[in-house]
């Protein structure tokens, strides 16, 4: 599914209407037609007495048009504009005036206006006295956190009880980022226009947004395309279609040949998580690179992948005098998996930066992998291989010097920055993960949930995108597969377990949630 910015969505209708020729009250008319039908599959209107509530923009303006239809159907609905109606201009205006014209016809309708805590007072029990709410008040016009009147009308609404059906987008939802202005409608259903946009998708806006109805209104293709969408919403079908069928005369060379490096002492589960996921994700052969004394600790942790012991640091980490070793290991890879439990030694560190310089397969890099890179990012520029970034917030705020809650409150401006700036795919972990690419173009993962909050699902996850790179997966394919697969996987496991599963359970379920995606 494709997803637009605001700005994208205002370019393609003004183009639309000053280009193209469709006029603005058309395409209004159009939204309105729209959001009533899906207004009408997820509500019983017989008998419901409707409110619809209306800011003085065109978001209010999708609402009037909303309304006169209801009363054409003989549906009760009454009006409560939150604003002096000589402030409700152009197309919005004449939908307005079209619905006061027809207020004559309907005995059982009104038109109330709240422009202030007296009248909000005094239509407050006539507000509340209603089945569905409307919600017509900001739509992407939204500019600023949600104050005054605008504030006790939404949070009445909320407090209510009654269904909520929202128009483009919940009032108070930021359309861009999903963030809640101050306060923010409570929907039990939306319908927007043209496409979705971030804001439906992003936490919390996702939790305000309730059932998505995207309504055709008529935008021409060339004049959406034309805007160059590049956010995006894979669906299971758009992942399998990443993945290559398998030929019946295939064997294990088909699938690439991974090296794993990974594991420190007391991390040792991070390198066989790491490498059992990438067996189970379609690896041909994986083999698994750790510190030497590790190795009678580790083999027992792992059956198909092969182990190979390399050279320590005194504390018992992979030293930079592996980096030989390493070098001829690679020789015949189709991709490498570097940092789960490999630990910040400053031997590790120096390894790390060597590999860095002489790899020549793609590579996925996570945990203390990254750690090494936050010393200094610019290290990325040296790697003659595609590269794979798997941060989570926290090691993302150590690879741009920014706070935690600053990159969970710009998750995808972040993403797509360092991904643009550093030429690299950058997986942004966390609830609805984000893949962004050098090219700009940004994922929203929809698979996941919180019972993957714990130790080792990253390992996997590492694992998982690195066997997708074996496989001969372009990165950001790779990268977006392993992603929703894994969040796949734990999706089917909290169906079973709701949360308490482990990253072992995640490694063995992983076949099933291929099955899953391909069914
Ligand atoms: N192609 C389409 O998507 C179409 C969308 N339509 C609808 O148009 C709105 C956007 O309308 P717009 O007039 O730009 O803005 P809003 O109605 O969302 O904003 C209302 C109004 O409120 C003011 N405002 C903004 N923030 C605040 C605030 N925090 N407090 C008080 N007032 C605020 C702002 O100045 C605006 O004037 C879109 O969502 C769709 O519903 C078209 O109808 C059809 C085509
Ligand atoms: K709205």
């Amino acid at each position: 599914m494709i997803i637009v910015t605001t700005r994208q969505m205002q370019q393609m209708d003004k183009n639309t209407i000053e280009s193209f020729g469709i006029p603005g009250r058309v395409l209004m008319e159009n939204a309105g037609r729209g959001a009533l039908e899906t207004l009408s599959d997820h509500f019983d209107l017989k008998g419901a007495r409707v409110a619809v509530v209306a800011g003085r923009g065109n978001n209010g303006g999708d609402g009037f048009v909303i309304g006169r239809y209801l009363m054409e159907m003989g549906v009760s609905v009454s009006f409560f504009l939150l604003s002096n109606p000589n402030r409700v201009q152009g197309d919005a205006g004449v939908n307005m005036n079209l619905v006061m014209d027809l207020l004559a016809e309907h005995s059982q309708s009104q038109f109330i206006e709240i422009t202030d805590k007296e009248s909000l007072e005094a239509a407050g029990e006539i507000l509340q006295d209603h089945d569905l709410f409307v919600d017509a008040i900001f739509g992407t016009g939204l500019n600023a956190d949600v104050r005054g009147i605008y504030r006790d009308v939404i949070e009445l609404i909320n407090d209510s009880g009654k269904a909520v059906f929202s128009v483009d987008i919940p009032s108070g939802i930021n359309a861009d980022t999903g963030a809640v202005c101050g306060v923010a409608i409570q929907a039990d259903a939306t319908a927007t226009f043209a496409f979705a946009k971030a804001g439906h998708i992003l936490y919390p806006g996702n939790f305000h947004t309730g059932d998505l109805e995207v309504i055709d209104i008529g935008i021409p293709g060339h004049i959406a395309k034309a805007q160059s969408p590049d956010i995006f919403l894979p669906e299971s079908h758009d992942i399998a279609d990443l993945i290559p069928a398998r030929n019946f005369n295939a064997h294990k060379g088909s699938f690439g040949h991974l090296l794993v490096l990974a594991g420190s002492p007391g991390k040792t589960g991070a390198a066989a998580l790491c490498a059992n996921a990438a067996m189970r994700t379609g690896a041909g052969l994986v083999t698994l690179g750790v510190p030497e004394t590790l190795m009678p600790v580790i083999e027992p942790m792992v059956m198909e992948p092969m182990t190979t012991a390399l050279a320590q640091t005194p504390s018992g980490g992979l030293s930079a005098t592996a980096v030989d070793d390493i070098t001829a290991l690679l020789a015949d890879k189709a991709a490498l998996a570097l940092g789960p439990g490999i630990g910040t030694d400053p031997g590790t560190r120096e390894l790390i930066k060597g590999i860095m310089a002489i790899a020549s397969v793609p590579m996925v890099i996570d945990a203390d992998g990254l750690n090494c890179i936050a010393e200094n990012p610019d290290i990325l520029g040296t790697v003659k291989a595609p590269v794979i970034l798997t941060p989570h917030p926290g090691e993302m705020a150590r690879l741009t010097g920014k706070t935690t809650a600053d990159i969970q409150q710009n998750r995808m401006e972040t993403a797509r920055n360092f991904a643009e700036k550093y030429k690299v795919i950058l997986v942004l972990k966390g609830a609805q993960t984000l893949v962004a690419c050098p090219d700009g173009a940004v994922s929203i993962c929809p698979t996941g949930n919180p019972g993957m909050a714990c130790g080792g699902m990253g390992d996997v996850l590492t694992g998982m995108i690195a066997a997708f790179l074996a496989q001969n997966l372009p990165p950001e394919s790779a990268a977006l597969a392993g992603v929703y697969v894994h969040g796949l996987c734990g999706d089917l496991l909290a169906q079973d377990y709701a949360f308490g599963f482990s990253a072992s359970d995640m490694v063995a379920n992983i076949p099933q949630a291929l099955k899953t995606l391909f069914s």
